[in-house]
């Protein structure tokens, strides 16, 4: 199933004044994996997601897109290059439409520009043709189509979500980062998910690098679990090696 390495971090630290967040983290992913990052609140995970997405710069370490450096690359840069993101709380723009938030999603890999917006150039016209089959397309495939036209901030919580989940797709992103997907849902919808991000594995033949606190999704859909606390890597290995490493079940249970 995974291919060649995909994104690989190593010695990555992120340092906030006395604090040192992200303690020398490494961390590869492979083309066509889906891997979790979990550890006990506060442990670095969303950190390690705005260093590896641009957010941050971190402190020091290295992150490979395959044979490109990422560190020092702007939010927008590592986008474009194919690494998209969700983050743990919903970011839409709530007062626009459903199919709007995904036209501007696609705007920025529009090929046309300025002036050609302005004309309205036939090249112009017909890229935004092709934007909005795309996003009806991945509005049907997230059961979102009959919302098209309603406002984002409007639906309920979980199509937000999936809303979000589209919102990066749309860009036909290499790597999508998911930051807990499953926060909030109720167990029907996580299911949903579930088999939704394994679909966009399969399917769409997206990476997908998970945080994520639902340990039955975690140890469901994942190949691979990096398991932080503390800043520091604690284990990684499988679903079934990390469920039952005694380090990493002292860190979520205590002593
Ligand atoms: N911008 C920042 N400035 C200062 N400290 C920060 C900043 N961002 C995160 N931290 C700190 O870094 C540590 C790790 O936080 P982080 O949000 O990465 O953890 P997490 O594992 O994602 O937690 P959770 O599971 O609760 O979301 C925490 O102590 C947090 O307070």
């Amino acid at each position: 199933m995974s291919g060649q390495a995909l994104l690989s971090a190593n010695g990555l630290c992120m340092r906030f004044g006395g604090l040192l967040a992200v303690n020398n983290v490494a961390l590869t992913l492979n083309e066509g994996e889906i891997v979790s990052l979990i550890g006990p609140n506060g442990a670095g995970k969303t950190t390690v997601f705005n260093c590896l997405t641009g957010f941050y710069r971190p402190t020091s370490g290295t992150i490979m897109l395959r044979d490109r450096h990422l560190e020092g690359l702007s939010g927008q840069q590592i986008a474009r290059m194919g690494v998209v993101r969700t983050f743990q709380h919903v970011r839409l723009f709530r007062e626009m439409t459903v199919v709007e938030n995904l036209l501007v999603a696609q705007h920025q890999h529009l090929k046309s520009g300025v002036f050609s917006g302005l004309l309205k150039t036939a090249a112009f016209r017909k890229a935004e043709r092709g934007a909005l089959d795309h996003a009806a397309e991945w509005l049907e495939r997230i059961g979102l189509l009959a919302f098209a036209n309603r406002q984002a901030g409007n639906l309920a919580y979980g199509q937000q979500r999936r809303l979000e989940i589209a919102r990066c797709m749309v860009t036909r992103p290499e790597l999508l980062m998911l930051d807990e997907p499953a926060a909030g849902l109720n167990p029907k919808e996580t299911e949903e998910l579930d088999h939704l991000i394994v679909e966009l594995r399969d399917k769409h033949k997206v990476s997908v690098l998970l945080i994520e606190h639902d340990m039955k999704l975690v140890m469901g859909i994942s190949d691979r679990i990096y398991v932080v606390n503390q800043g520091t890597p604690l284990a990684q290995g499988t679903p079934e090696q990390i469920r039952n490493h005694p380090d990493v079940i002292r860190a979520y249970l205590g002593e």
